[in-house]
């Protein structure tokens, strides 16, 4: 594991931004598994710089979102399909038919988490898998819970991400209460790991999940047992890490 601690939002974006570009340049082909969320909307606006400026090559290049909300549909504006084309899809030079993101709407939800599964393995698994960390502690939308599930499948949201997330609805009310994410397998499928956390509401659950328990109550705490996982925080993010090591 490897934890780089940067000065400031900036500069994390640009950290992570590094590390995907080097994943392409390496594998022009290369899988990518992406995140939504506030935290990497800033290495997508570095990734659109550099294709902007003709450093970066996306025509070869597969993603896989982590999640979808469950019932909403992707031209809906608080969908994770509209939030990926927003903030990168629309920039760059991406091939549509390589872009995957689990379907809010199927009309039988088992197979469609299945059929998710399927293309990931059929694409050969995701090279740079890059994550956000939920304030409980989730990855994707793996809740905290007694037992975590593997593959792709249906969750019930916490009441912590409903509030959590209800910053991007009309009303709280409005928030689903399920979503459709990739399990801790998928994600622990992936070569390589990123890991990005910003903010001081990001501090304490940064600060347990690195002390030295692994527990499903801490999704991510699992990811200490990646064999290539990066952890990129900020000052704010990172604030806690001192005392722990
Ligand atoms: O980056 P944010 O907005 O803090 O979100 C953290 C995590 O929460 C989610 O948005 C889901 O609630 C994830 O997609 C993300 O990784």
């Amino acid at each position: 594991m490897r934890i780089i601690r940067t000065e400031n939002y900036q500069e994390l974006s640009r950290q992570a931004a590094d590390m995907i570009q080097a994943a392409i340049e390496n594998k022009p082909d290369c899988v990518l598994g992406l995140a939504t969320g506030g935290t990497p909307i800033g290495t997508y606006q570095q990734l659109v710089e550099r294709y902007r400026e003709g450093s970066l090559d996306f025509s070869s290049v597969t993603t896989f979102n982590l999640d979808e909300y469950y019932g909403v549909s992707s031209d809906q504006e608080q969908s994770y399909h509209a939030f990926m084309f927003e903030h990168l899809f629309r920039h760059i030079n991406v091939s549509h038919e390589r872009i995957h993101i689990p379907f809010g709407m199927p009309e039988d939800i088992e197979k469609h988490c299945h059929y998710y599964e399927q293309i990931i393995q059929d694409a050969g698994g995701i090279d740079l898998q890059l994550l956000g960390i939920g304030e409980n502690g989730h990855i994707g939308f793996n809740e905290p819970a007694r037992c975590l599930q593997a593959d792709t499948h249906l969750v019930q949201l916490s009441q912590e991400t409903i509030r959590a997330n209800s910053r991007y609805f009309p009303s709280i009310a409005e928030v689903p209460k399920q979503a459709i994410t990739m399990g801790v397998r998928t994600i622990f499928q992936a070569k390589k790991i990123v890991l990005l956390a910003s903010g001081a509401n990001k501090a304490d659950m940064i600060g347990r999940m690195l002390d030295g328990r692994i527990t499903t109550d801490i999704p991510a705490s699992l990811l200490k047992l990646h064999p290539d996982l990066t952890i990129i925080v900020d000052r704010e993010a990172g604030s806690r890490l001192d005392a722990i090591a």
